[in-house]
């Protein structure tokens, strides 16, 4: 049996809106949505990971608002993600894709215009549902 991935996503607000991250045409689950963030490494507490995750993958300074409520997601018999999720905000740093194919800043109600990851279906209803930004 495969140990549960332990995976952190920033939901980065500003101004109302949300910034949504689509996968890379390479990556696993290509092009669909995600919030940007990665696995947790040896060692790292989940607020570290999701900093450094966010400076390598978009070039940003962010900072911690509050941990929401992890979900977890069984995509296949080896694979089953905890997915910890935080709202965040912009402390500083010029918007840079590094693997992403495209963000966009979304409203809250909007959210379920885009084509989500299975994993991330329960934040994204807790968001719309809680108006988060608005
Ligand atoms: N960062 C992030 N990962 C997510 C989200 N939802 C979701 O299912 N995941 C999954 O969680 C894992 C995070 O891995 P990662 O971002 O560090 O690295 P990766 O794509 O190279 O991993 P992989 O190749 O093992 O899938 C991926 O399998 C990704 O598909 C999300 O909202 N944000």
């Amino acid at each position: 049996m495969q140990a549960i991935i332990r995976v952190t996503c920033a939901i980065i607000i500003v101004n109302d809106k949300i910034l949504c991250a689509q996968r890379g045409k390479n990556m696993s689950h290509p092009l669909l949505w995600e919030f940007p963030g990665g696995k947790i490494e040896k060692d790292e507490s989940a607020e570290s990971c999701i900093k450094r995750e966010i400076m390598e993958e978009l070039n940003l300074e962010i900072g911690i608002v509050q941990k929401l409520k992890s979900t977890q997601h069984k995509y296949s018999e080896n694979k089953e993600i905890e997915l910890i999720p935080f709202i965040c905000s912009y402390i500083s740093g010029e918007l840079k894709l590094k693997e992403h194919h495209e963000v966009r800043w979304i409203s809250a109600c909007s959210l379920n215009t885009l084509d989500w990851a299975e994993a991330d279906l329960p934040i994204v209803r807790n968001l719309i549902e809680n108006n988060y930004g608005d």
